[in-house]
């Protein structure tokens, strides 16, 4: 069971504070969609609008074709699972996750078995009789999912989701949550701040700013072809190169560089460049000559500060090959491959 979700014209104010602005967005059936923007830029509202727990100022939200104004959250094809999970402490696992099925008068036998069923999918076989308070919070999570997933939702809505665990756990959780709305085909929309955590699990991001949609794409497209300075600026680490329009394209701290894109307006612009884009070589566009400052050794990169002979003295955060050695002091030559690069119109960035 699954639907495709239509998000019109939608805005929402609390009070005079416009939280949401103008949100379009079409969700394909059994899509896993993420929401993604620094604190305060309106997830958690969109979120609760989907679930029917707040109803918007202006627009409208169809599920499977049908219009939700009106349509209380229970009444929904949807389920949230809220950051806190909120399991019932005095019932087993198994109860907690029959809860909905009771709700919804299913007979006891078939419910239990479902919620065994559920629980074995979510790795805690033979843990059924087990309380909420003798697991871990990555275990509790899994309860959470199951215990959502129980009820065979057309839409599961996820608030920050992995939030409570350590590292380790969330990238563990997040291969099951992918594996699992595959198993079952519901839609997933998942709210997070983390960029890592959305690129690993999305079909398609949404990446948010003070109310307003600033990109939507699958993790790869947007993360090297941002649609905005707010999106690359998020999506992970950039290097920013300010640049005016000169005669025959952009002049930069290192000169003239052949716009990748066409180029809207008279400028200023940012030149957007990737830790990982810059190589060490003179191929395509040469930054010219670098020194080492500090590096870091992250497995398969050195992350290095890069102190450039450019007019502006800039420094480059560059993730290098193991090869190449940068270490602190090391001369090198840089270039990239201008194709890579992304460029905007000049705009603070907060983020
Ligand atoms: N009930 C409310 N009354 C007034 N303002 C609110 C209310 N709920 C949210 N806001 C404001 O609306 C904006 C969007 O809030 P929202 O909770 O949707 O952000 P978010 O992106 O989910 O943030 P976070 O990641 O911190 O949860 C924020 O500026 C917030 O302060």
């Amino acid at each position: 069971m699954t639907a495709p979700i239509t998000i019109a014209s939608l805005c929402h104010d609390f009070q005079d504070f416009r939280a949401l602005h103008d949100i379009d967005l079409e969700i394909a059936a059994g899509e896993y969609i993420v929401l993604l923007g620094p604190s305060g830029c309106g997830k958690t509202t969109l979120l609760s609008i989907l679930g029917g727990f707040i109803v918007p100022t202006q627009g409208a939200v169809k599920i499977g074709g049908r219009d939700m104004t009106g349509v209380a959250p229970a009444k929904r094809p949807t389920t949230t699972m809220f950051q806190d999970y909120a399991l019932f402490p005095h019932m087993t696992l198994r109860d907690n996750v029959a809860f909905g099925l009771r709700m919804r008068g299913m007979a006891r036998r078939e419910r239990h078995a479902r919620a065994e069923r559920l629980l074995e999918l979510v790795g805690l076989h033979g843990d059924a009789g087990k309380r909420p308070h003798e697991l871990s919070g990555g275990q509790r999570q899994r309860v959470a999912l199951a215990r959502a997933l129980a009820v065979e939702p057309d839409v599961l809505l996820l608030d920050e989701p992995l939030g409570a665990l350590d590292l380790k756990l969330r990238r563990t959780m997040q291969d099951e949550l992918k594996s699992l709305q595959r198993e079952f085909g519901t839609t997933f929309i998942h709210v997070t701040h983390d960029q890592e955590e959305a690129m690993a699990i999305a079909d398609r991001i949404v990446v948010m700013n003070r109310g307003r949609i600033e990109d939507v794409g699958p993790p790869t497209r947007v993360y090297q072809r941002p649609a905005s300075l707010f999106a690359a600026n998020f999506m992970g680490e950039t290097n920013r190169l300010p640049a005016t329009r000169g005669e025959h394209g952009l002049e930069t701290p290192f000169g003239h560089l052949a716009p990748p894109q066409a180029l809207i307006g008279d400028g200023p612009f940012t030149v957007c460049l990737r830790p990982e884009q810059i190589r060490s070589g003179t191929e395509g566009w040469a930054l010219g000559s670098a020194r080492v400052g500090d590096s870091a050794f992250f497995g398969t990169h050195f992350r290095c500060h890069l102190h450039c002979e450019d007019e502006a003295a800039t420094t480059l955060i560059a993730h290098l090959p193991p090869e190449v050695q940068p270490q602190p002091g090391a001369r090198l030559a840089l270039s990239v491959d201008p194709a890579q690069l992304s460029v905007f119109a000049a705009e603070e960035v907060s983020s």
